[in-house]
């Protein structure tokens, strides 16, 4: 079976800036559960931008759902079922109300006005987020921002989930929260975070970016906070 996807020798720099990603290999498949972490700047979110086909390779290749992605065209179906999560909700939510921008992405992929506000509800629902549905989307704390973020992604219903920094501004509670929903999640999964309880605790394998490369990590040896728990990684519970 093929993977979800695969990353053979990705190169890449910013015009006139020194290499971010230097012959990076990366595969992701069915209902695997990755995260990376590593040092600012080391390459992380871009690396994620380029799975997404929001920036391109200079050379390397992008194998998404069997296939290889070249072009914008390849790059438009790949969007439809990936959703990516950027580290800062506003620029993930542009239309007035958190209805609007969670009816978004449905909408887009061709679903009625019907289907898409069932969605709505029933992704504001399994979020805890119902009470925020006609609220100015500009006038929620940072925490709901980003839920709702994730409202917006969950919606499309995608097959891989791509999180850039999910936890960024989230209170302990919320925190747990996210992992639980995350946990209940049937898709494959590819985290950014430099939270190591939280890596554990929705993921399966770790690596580190660093020099333009991805190295495995062995695992809480390896981590910064050694001690934290992991008892969230296959929570049993559904989403509350
Ligand atoms: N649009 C851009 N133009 C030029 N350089 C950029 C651009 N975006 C990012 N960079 C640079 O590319 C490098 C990688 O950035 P990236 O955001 O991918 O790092 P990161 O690992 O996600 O960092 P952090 O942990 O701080 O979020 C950094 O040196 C950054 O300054």
């Amino acid at each position: 079976m093929s993977h979800l996807f695969e990353l053979v020798g990705i190169h890449f720099a910013y015009p006139g800036q020194p290499d971010v990603l230097r012959a990076l290999d990366l595969t992701l498949d069915q209902g695997e559960r990755i995260a990376i972490t590593g040092p600012n700047g080391s390459g992380k979110s871009t690396l994620l931008r380029l799975m997404v086909g929001l920036l391109r390779p200079q050379s390397g290749l992008i194998m998404a759902f069997g296939e290889p992605r070249r072009h914008e065209r390849d790059f438009r179906l790949v969007r439809q079922r990936v959703g990516l999560l950027f580290p800062d909700p506003d620029d993930q939510l542009f239309c007035p109300t958190v209805a609007e921008d969670v009816a978004f992405g449905p909408l887009n992929l061709g679903k009625t006005r019907q289907e898409a506000l069932e969605m709505v509800e029933q992704t504001l629902a399994r979020l805890q987020l119902s009470h925020l549905r006609a609220r100015v989307t500009h006038t929620l704390s940072s925490g709901e921002k980003r839920l709702v973020s994730l409202a917006t992604v969950l919606a499309m219903e995608p097959a891989v989930l791509l999180l850039d920094e999910p936890t960024n501004g989230l209170d302990e509670s919320t925190e747990a929260r996210l992992i639980a929903i995350l946990a209940a999640l049937p898709q494959a999964l590819l985290v950014v975070s430099h939270n190591a309880q939280f890596r554990h605790a929705v993921t399966h394998r770790q690596f580190r970016l660093e020099q333009g490369l991805l190295h495995p990590m062995a695992g809480p040896a390896e981590e910064d906070s050694p001690s934290l728990p992991r008892a969230c990684r296959s929570h049993p519970d559904p989403v509350p």
